[in-house]
């Protein structure tokens, strides 16, 4: 049976869903209209407890991707959380995505890695996790950075940080201009990051964003993280109408 191909994204079949380690990997493809790439909190105290979290969260609409951010965790620790979110993720079809770590990316069976500019270059990222699974690169406000990775094969380019966050506080600012020029001429999807909300994407998605990269704005909304994905969707279709 052919993989199905829906809204830019191509899933596994039903029947290779789950069943151990997977051949194929949900791919971040380029979108008809903009998606969310939820990342997750720096620590997860309670893996059960934050997969309730996650589902309500992914029951609130289309979130393409997933990124465990754990920071300062242990190898051990990091893998109990990938064990319980994978399900998850795989269920709905929301990419997982490893941060920094191409190796875990691998052992713990995700669909890709997220590496930085200070974590190792594209190339050895693509090297450790190999054809199949996406290699995600930050490229904060640099144009040539994102054609770099672009040009190297990298699955989508990161951009950020648009606006101040409060999960992360070292970040480079970056113009939403960049987003502009990035979408009218690039075929590889761009993610927009950092202290993004319900309230302030708009101009982002104006600008043709094909992913929104949303922690804070995410966990943190005052409705909960359900009603946040359901909020950002709804401004998602009602940009994609003409
Ligand atoms: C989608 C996405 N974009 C950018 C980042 C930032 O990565 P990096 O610069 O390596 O910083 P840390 O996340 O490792 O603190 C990201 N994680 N995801
Ligand atoms: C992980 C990360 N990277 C950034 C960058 O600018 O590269 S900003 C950021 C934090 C994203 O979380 P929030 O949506 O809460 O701001
Ligand atoms: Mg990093």
């Amino acid at each position: 049976m052919p993989p199905r191909q829906d809204n830019g994204r191509i899933s596994p079949p039903a029947s290779r869903r789950g069943a151990g380690f997977r051949i194929h990997h949900t791919k971040i493809r380029k979108p008809v209209t903009a998606r969310l790439y939820l990342i997750s909190p720096a620590r997860i105290e309670h893996p059960s407890i934050f997969a309730d979290e996650l589902r309500a969260a992914l029951d609130g609409g289309d979130v393409a991707a997933f990124q465990l951010r754990l920071k300062d965790v242990p190898d051990d620790e990091i893998a109990r959380v990938a064990d319980t979110l994978r399900p998850i993720c795989q269920q709905r079809d929301t990419a997982l995505i490893m941060n920094d770590r191409p190796d875990l990316a691998v052992k713990l069976d995700c669909d890709g890695v997220h590496v930085g500019q200070d974590d190792m270059p594209y190339a050895e990222a693509r090297r450790i996790v190999g054809p199949n699974r996406q290699v995600g690169v930050t490229c904060k406000a640099s144009r040539h950075l994102a054609m770099e990775a672009a040009e190297a094969g990298a699955d989508y380019v990161a951009f950020g940080a648009f606006f101040p966050s409060t999960t992360k506080t070292v970040t480079t600012p970056a113009d939403i201009e960049i987003v502009e020029w990035w979408s009218a001429l690039m075929q590889v999807p761009c993610v927009a990051i950092g202290g993004i909300t319900v309230e302030n994407c708009k101009p982002l998605l104006v600008a043709g964003v094909d992913f929104l990269a949303v922690s804070g704005g995410v966990w943190n909304y005052g409705d909960g993280p359900e009603a946040a994905v359901r909020a950002f969707n709804e401004l998602f279709s009602a940009h994609g109408q003409p």
